[in-house]
């Protein structure tokens, strides 16, 4: 079997990312070789969607590796990253008697993945936690450290930096999602080409189409690059001090679009599909970026499956109010990520407000 291993640098905290297919049958094996042994007590969140498929077999591998495993399942969604559903795993990992040496493993897309390690940043002041990402989407959201829940006023305002142990990818998970979702991790693999490679960019436009059929030896390259830009990031910026930042291209815009939709009408990679759209408009109308950039990011975004057209039940007005709580903001003033061309982008921090509100106008039809 084909593994390809990747690193997150972080000193003390560094871990791998290792990727292929059927790493789930072969859990127990990775997490000793990772120094997790089998004196750690494991506990297991997921969603129902997930816990159907994939909870039994890796229970199965775990426990016959003399593990003890609890499972807690939680329901599938964004509605989940939130304050309640964390009280919820929180009483669930007390009541199985999780202590400091205990490990989460948290088995599913970003939902679970986020707020499985926002309970492990905070149960007992902080235990261990392995990512074992199902989503295409969760080759971004498995790496790097940032955990968090939602609240009903912004997206991911309640979290922290923890980093997992390790990331154990099985891509051969990415074979049974819904093809929405399959286009929602799409978004964040185009997110990581534009912000940092313009030659991804080219090679991704020319096997839109193969991608899209998941060809396996392209899918596996895809996940490989994008975990690669992000580790890079994050190794050179664990807390967002500065580069990191980049990492949220069209973020402003989509965090925004899910608080506002009460995280229900749009998943995150169609929120911040549209938002890279926006952005690159944004970009555009300030002559920051050439002519072309807003045109070019669209197609590719659109030959993902990808929605590039204003939500029309929202209102640019409340969308604008909801931006300026976004994390990037200080004192009210907004900051955002704009291309300055396909594969480069900046953050810049005094962008017109009037500018951004007038694009959204016309986006809405308004
Ligand atoms: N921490 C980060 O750095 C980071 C980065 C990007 C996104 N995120 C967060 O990730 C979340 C989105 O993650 P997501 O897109 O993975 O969504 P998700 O976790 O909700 O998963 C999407 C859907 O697919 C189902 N599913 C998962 N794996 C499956 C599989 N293998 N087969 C069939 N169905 C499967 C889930 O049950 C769910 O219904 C958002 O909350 C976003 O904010 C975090
Ligand atoms: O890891 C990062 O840094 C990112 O910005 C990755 C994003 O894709 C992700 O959606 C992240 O959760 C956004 O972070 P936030 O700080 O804007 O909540
Ligand atoms: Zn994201």
């Amino acid at each position: 079997m084909i593994r390809n291993v990747l690193r997150v640098e972080l000193g003390e905290r560094s871990y791998p990312i290792i990727i292929g297919e059927g790493l789930l049958q072969q859990a127990a094996t990775l997490l000793q070789e990772g120094g997790i042994a089998p004196a750690a007590r494991l506990f297991v969140i997921t969603d129902e969607h997930v816990a159907l498929r994939y909870l039994p077999p890796l229970e199965d591998n775990l426990k016959s590796a003399g593990y003890s495993v609890h499972a807690y399942v939680i329901p599938a969604g964004e509605q989940s990253k939130s304050l309640s559903m964390y009280e919820k795993v929180m009483t669930a990992a007390i009541e199985a008697g999780l202590d400091r040496k205990s490990v989460i493993l948290a088995l599913g897309g970003g939902v679970v993945g986020d707020l499985a390690g926002f309970v492990a940043a905070t149960y007992m002041r902080g235990i261990r936690f392995v990512q074992l990402p199902t989503t295409l989407l969760a080759h971004d959201s498995s790496v790097g450290g940032k955990v968090a829940i939602n609240h009903p006023l912004g997206k991911n305002l309640i979290g922290a930096f923890h980093q997992p142990q390790m990331v154990l990818y099985d891509t051969a998970a990415i074979a049974t999602l819904p093809e929405r979702e399959r286009a929602a991790g799409f978004a964040e693999v185009l997110k990581h080409g534009l912000i940092a490679d313009e030659g991804f960019v080219a090679w991704l436009e020319q096997h839109a189409s193969e991608l899209w059929d998941l060809d396996s030896e392209l899918l596996g390259k895809a996940i490989f690059r994008g975990c690669e830009v992000k580790a890079n990031i994050v190794s050179a910026d664990e807390t967002e001090q500065g580069q990191r930042a980049l990492l949220n291209l069209g973020h402003t815009f989509g965090h925004a679009f899910e608080a506002l939709s009460e995280y229900s009408r749009l998943n995150h990679g169609e929120a911040i599909s549209v938002g890279m759209c926006l952005a690159a408009k944004v970009a555009e109308r300030m002559q920051l970026a050439s002519a072309g950039v807003y045109a070019r990011t669209r197609e590719l975004l659109r030959r993902y499956h990808l929605p590039t057209a204003w939500p029309h039940w929202l209102d640019p007005e409340d969308v604008l109010e909801v931006m300026k709580r976004d994390k990037k903001a200080v004192g009210g003033k907004l900051a955002l990520v704009l291309p300055r061309a396909i594969g480069r982008v900046e953050l810049i921090s005094d962008v017109d407000e009037a500018l951004i509100l007038t694009v959204m106008k016309e986006e809405a039809g308004a």
